[in-house]
């Protein structure tokens, strides 16, 4: 089969800043300290040859040739251990009857924290390096890959290839290939049985972890872990269920494998198998194999879905002359005996179609589990059951069957709940059996689950070849466009003129255009482990924000939102290869991801749950992930290049303007600018048709033109009296504030800029929250720092905020300058930890989670961040929501207006 599973580029990484080159805080001196006692073991004699002698599977700290690395202020020194490897826990196996499951860690490239505004926003707002460097496993990723037993020389291929065994091809030391003394946490019968097949082709010994200990582990991370891990299945329908972890203990873990265990789980190591049956998943293949001489567990489960049972099964209307037997609820349709009906007909095997005895067993088992699994949780009285396993495979009809169960023994009172990672269970527990990986600490807001290329076209299915590179990964994409069907995996694309002439786009047009035969199966993604990330904490209530506004499982608002993405793509496509010099190169990416991104959105068309519970927000963020997968690092640099000149060339003249006016005509002029000047968004259709109309003044100056009030969400009155002191409450001006901006030119120009000097002449702080990474022509904080300066070439007030903040590079190295300036209030810019045009607060950065700690006004901007996301949000302080509608249907749906309709949003601190 040629599904693949590889995502990110999976290139030899250099030494990780804050990896390799090992940071130690204190909390890491304690895990030091650990290593260190743990040294013994390795001045012991090598067991065989000269391999490096590795005993145990825990990671230690080789600290020969270390050095400390730092300057007088540094608060952290850096301890430099040359000689460390990086081969911390990569990977470990469960290896069942069927497949075998791989979860192997690789880690982030590291990016540079030495920038000088992080470096002065650090001492400014008293950050340390964050959280992160308490973990050994500092950010990186999860990946989840599974392969078929009887295919167990793929699995040894691809663990060689990517040289897993021994660190991972990041590994600075590689040669610990030779490393005969490797250890891999290991767990389910093959385990054992492929011990000697491990050692003799990859050199490695398989350290056993007991199965249950491993699947108790496994499901208790993934409840903790992942935010929509569970999710119950009722006649087809998906829902999402949020698991409170405080309140997660006891449950009833159902595994389902070739057998049935049942565990009650008490809490993080503490449980115990109450029952099981040894009517499960084997039994199913088992029958199922010699009644219908299906040759794969897949194909039988795929015969069941033509099937209809009631040639085979007794129904409860067989015995009653098809009525009800409605004195004890059950319904003609009900199945009174499995099989029954094959005992009173005269017909042998070859009469009964191999699709019907395939559902019939299906649902034999699928009941039987469900009755079992009710009646043990009443046992316990659990309120919660979780199925998991290898024979639910996220198959749709074999979870509402068990579900159907659950529900129908416990009259209603018990649901059935599945796992996103089923399968993974085991194998996640092996891994987390690897000690001082740090990840049991990792809290939900910490993990970001992506979905590489690959995703769309594997589902839960088996993984293919491994991709090294990103010709690797273009080729893959291109060889689905060449050989369309011969491939396993089918291919959704219907070529559309207008491309960049090397391929085509395939457009999402229903659930006919399947990527494969079951469509319910659910992807797993990567788990990016983000140690940094927080939840903002200005929220009023983290447990209650939702930060999507438009809800995707309504199936208009997918369809129409895919279709959308789906018809940006070509104008995307051509900004992101003109982005990258338009060379050939750059035509072939642009083309392969336009490929990969619409195999996302034909994958959610089709199965809008396939990768847990979908907004708005993921989507466009996923747009963003698979432009950078294709190594569009920035597609619209030039654009916001050219847009940040034009706007500040008028800025001085706006200045003037502004300072002519009272305070009342100057705050409204302010307000006027932010939201005209918002219309300048290459993520809008209309928008993108409109900058054909005019030059970037022409069109600012019609856009504000226009901005008379009322707007259609307008609160500018209470927001000015608060401002302007002028109501009953004579407030001070607010101390700090919060501006999360949007897009470059005119908008962060023209808009935002403005308004900061207003709040900094009033004595308000000013944070200006941009993006870490690019999206769509959105500023990013790399970025800010510049535009700022420039524009405090023509404004005192915000030159010396900027120098007083740090931002204004020239005068921090006067340091005299800078002690002179720091009675002003300070404009500081901090970036917000995320690289799409919408915002999830609760996973923010840790620099904007400390700036935040002394804010009391948040001001959002544009569509993506105050609308699409956030419009709801309710947060602990005053937060002004400032946007323009650009889309003709979400202005209708949201506030009942039209297209270029504004919203003035102002929600004072309850
Ligand atoms: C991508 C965007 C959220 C960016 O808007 P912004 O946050 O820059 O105001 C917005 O342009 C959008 O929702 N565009 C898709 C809808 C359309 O093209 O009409
Ligand atoms: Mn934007």
């Amino acid at each position: 089969m040629a599904d693949l599973v590889e995502e990110e580029q999976q290139q030899v990484i250099g030494i990780n800043e804050e990896g390799q080159n090992k940071v130690v805080t204190e909390s890491e001196e304690n895990n030091k300290r650990l290593h260190l006692e743990g040294q013994g073991e390795k001045d012991m004699p090598p067991a065989s040859g000269n391999s490096i002698h590795r005993s145990s599977s825990r990671p230690q700290l080789d600290v020969s040739k270390a050095e400390i690395q730092s300057n007088v202020e540094d608060k952290y020194p850096t301890i430099l251990l040359p000689n460390q490897s990086d081969d911390l826990s990569h990977l470990a196996l469960d290896i069942g009857g069927s497949l075998i499951k791989l979860v192997y860690f690789s880690r982030h490239e590291g990016h540079s924290d030495d920038d000088k505004r992080k470096k002065s926003l650090k001492e400014r707002l008293g950050l340390s390096n964050g959280n992160r460097r308490s973990f050994p496993i500092l950010g990186g990723r999860l990946h989840f890959v599974k392969f078929e037993t009887g295919k167990i020389n793929e699995c040894l291929d691809f663990i060689h290839s990517k040289q897993l065994h021994c660190g991972g091809l990041e590994s600075r030391y590689s040669d610990a290939a030779a490393d005969q003394n490797a250890i891999i946490k290991a767990t389910g019968g093959g385990a054992y049985k492929y011990t000697d097949l491990f050692k003799e082709r990859l050199g490695v010994s398989l350290d056993k972890e007991d199965e249950m200990d491993c699947l108790v582990a496994g499901a208790n991370f993934l409840l903790k872990a992942i935010r929509h891990e569970a999710f119950t299945h009722m006649e087809g329908q998906k829902e999402f269920v949020q698991i409170d972890h405080n309140d997660m203990f006891p449950y009833l873990l159902v595994n389902v494998g070739s057998g049935v265990s049942m565990i009650k789980v008490d809490g993080d190591g503490k449980f115990e198998r109450v029952s099981g049956t040894n009517v499960g998943g084997g039994t199913y293949w088992g029958l199922g194999r010699l009644l219908t001489k299906c040759k794969s567990f897949d194909e039988l489960l795929e015969l069941s879905q033509k099937g209809d049972n009631r040639t085979i099964d007794m129904l409860v209307g067989d015995i009653y002359g098809g009525l009800d037997y409605s004195k004890i609820g059950l319904s003609a349709s009900t199945i009174a005996s499995s099989f029954g009906k094959t005992i009173s007909e005269t017909k042998e095997l070859e009469n009964y179609r191999p699709e019907d005895i395939s559902l019939s067993l299906l649902r034999m088992i699928s009941y039987n589990i469900g009755q079992i699994a009710y009646l043990n949780a009443l046992r316990f009285r659990l309120k919660r059951i979780f199925f998991g396993g290898f024979f639910i495979r996220g198959h749709a009809y074999t979870m509402d069957t068990i579900s159907f169960a659950v529900q129908f023994w416990s009259n209603g009172d018990a649901q059935a709940m599945f796992l996103r990672h089923e399968g993974f269970l085991g194998a996640l527990g092996a891994f987390m059996s690897y000690e001082k990986h740090g990840l049991d600490d990792l809290m939900v807001h910490q993990l970001v689950e992506r979905f590489p290329m690959g995703a769309p076209y594997t589902g839960g299915k088996i993984h293919g070849p491994p991709l090294g590179d990103l010709n690797e990964k273009i080729s893959w994409m291109e060889k689905f466009l060449q050989k369309g069907t011969e491939i396993t995996a089918p291919v959704p694309m219907t070529p559309v003129a207008g491309t960049t002439g090397l391929g085509g786009f395939e457009v999402p047009l229903s659930k006919g255009s399947a990527l494969r035969s079951d469509a319910s199966a659910l992807n797993v993604g990567v788990l990016h482990l983000v140690p940094t990330l927080e939840v903002f904490p200005l929220l009023a209530d983290p447990k209650l924000y939702e930060p999507n506004t438009i809800d995707l499982a309504d199936p208009s608002e997918l369809e129409y939102w895919l279709t959308i993405l789906s018809e940006h793509l070509p104008d995307l496509v051509d900004k992101a290869v003109a982005s990258e010099g338009g060379t050939d190169d750059a035509k072939r990416r642009g083309d392969a991801f336009a490929r990969a991104f619409s195999a996302h959105l034909s994958r959610l068309m089709e199965e809008p749950s396939a990768y847990g519970k979908l907004g708005l927000a993921n989507l466009l963020e996923m747009r963003e992930e698979c432009l950078r997968e294709f190594q569009f690092v920035d597609a619209y640099r030039s654009i916001k290049q050219r847009e940040n000149e034009a706007s500040l060339a008028v800025l001085p003249d706006l200045f003037v303007e502004l300072d002519s006016m009272d305070e009342e005509t100057r705050l409204l002029t302010l307000i006027e600018g932010v939201l005209a000047a918002n219309i300048f968004d290459w993520g809008s259709r209309a928008c993108v048709d409109l900058y054909h109309k005019g030059t970037i003044i022409e069109i600012y100056r019609m856009s504000r033109n226009k901005m008379r009030r009322p707007w259609r969400v307008d609160d500018f009155d209470v927001f000015k009296e608060r401002m302007l002191r002028t109501g009953d409450k004579k407030r001070p001006p607010h101390r700090r504030a919060l501006l999360f901006v949007d897009n470059s030119g005119a908008d962060i120009v023209l808009g935002m800029l403005p308004l900061a000097r207003e709040l900094l002449r009033r004595g308000t702080e000013v944070v200006l929250v941009a993006n870490s990474l690019p999206a769509l022509n959105d500023v990013t904080a790399m970025e800010l720092p510049d535009i700022v300066a420039e524009a405090a070439k023509h404004c005192d007030i915000l030159r010396r905020a900027a120098e007083a903040g740090g931002l204004l590079v020239d005068a921090m190295i006067n340091t005299d300058s800078s002690k002179e300036n720091s009675s002003s209030v300070p404009l500081m810019v901090v970036e917000n930890g995320c690289g799409s045009p919408c915002i999830d607060l609760r996973q923010v950065s840790s620099e904007l989670a400390a700036a935040a700690k002394d804010a009391d006004l948040i001001i959002l901007e544009g569509m993506g961040r105050a609308l699409h996301t956030n419009l709801y949000a309710q947060f602990k302080c005053d937060a002004l929501k400032l946007a323009m509608v650009k889309n003709q249907r979400l202005a209708e749906k949201l506030i009942k207006g039209n297209i270029y309709d504004c919203i003035c949003k102002y929600q004072p601190a309850s």
